[in-house]
């Protein structure tokens, strides 16, 4: 009997970090057009992570340039502090590093009664039983392939089986979490990704290599994604 068919959707979500930040609103407009399902806005504070990147103004600000949904990567020590202002600047999925706030849960439950979609993502070196205990607070666990900071990293292979053991962690806690890969993803690393789980893939340089011919670098990262799904 064939296995049920693989009904996931895949969305892809470009990192602005290789933006031009002086041009923002067009990059944004320009990754809409070219097909991209939704925006991943890098935080950094240069505490957690050794870059500062933009904060929640900057976002504001790029609102108006883009329909599509707005994440960001809170990499900052103690997020519970600027939730708020990112869910006001038009985001509609907060996700924390689970290394940077010392009450988890508290955040995770802050970031939900804003509204808005909770994420958490996981450093390479960080188990996932560090997430089982709020799993049911997950709307997406996002897996770094990468040590966060910095874009134009190689994907970590280890991260394959880490992806896979979240899944598995999803399926016995909470269905409705989806999983999310953020790091080195590129046509090189996508398909692994799939196979081994993954339903929202970040791609910075990898998608930005290609800014020149941007719809269809973003047609065969989705067309490498659904024939990885079957
Ligand atoms: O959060 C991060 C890095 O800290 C990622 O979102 C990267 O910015 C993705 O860039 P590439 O690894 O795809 O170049
Ligand atoms: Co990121």
């Amino acid at each position: 009997m064939r296995a049920p068919a693989d009904e996931r959707v895949i969305e892809l979500a470009p990192s602005v970090l290789p933006c031009d930040f002086g041009r923002l609103g067009e990059e944004l407009a320009a990754l809409e057009r070219a097909g991209v399902d939704r925006i991943h806005w890098d935080v950094m504070d240069g505490l957690f992570v050794p870059n500062i990147t933009i904060g929640a103004p900057v976002i504001a600000s790029c609102r108006r340039y883009s329909s599509l949904p707005y994440e960001v990567h809170l990499m900052i020590v103690d997020p519970e502090r600027y939730v708020r202002e990112f869910v006001d600047a038009g985001c509609e999925l907060i996700t924390v590093h689970a290394e940077a706030t010392r009450h988890l849960h508290r955040t995770l439950s802050l970031i939900k009664s804003l509204g808005v979609r909770a994420g958490v993502a996981l450093n390479p070196a960080t188990p996932l039983t560090s997430v089982e205990y709020v799993m049911d607070q997950v709307d997406v666990l996002m897996i770094m392939s990468v040590n966060p900071g910095f874009g134009g990293q190689h994907y970590i292979e280890a991260m394959d089986a880490k992806i896979m053991a979240a899944v598995a962690l999803r399926e016995a806690t909470n269905p409705n979490t989806k999983i999310e890969v953020d790091g080195g993803i590129s046509e090189e690393t996508l398909a692994g990704c799939v196979m081994n789980g993954a339903e929202i893939l970040v791609s910075g340089s990898g998608l930005m290599a290609h800014r020149d011919h941007l719809a269809q670098a973003v047609a065969n990262f989705h067309q490498l994604a659904r024939d990885a799904l079957v």
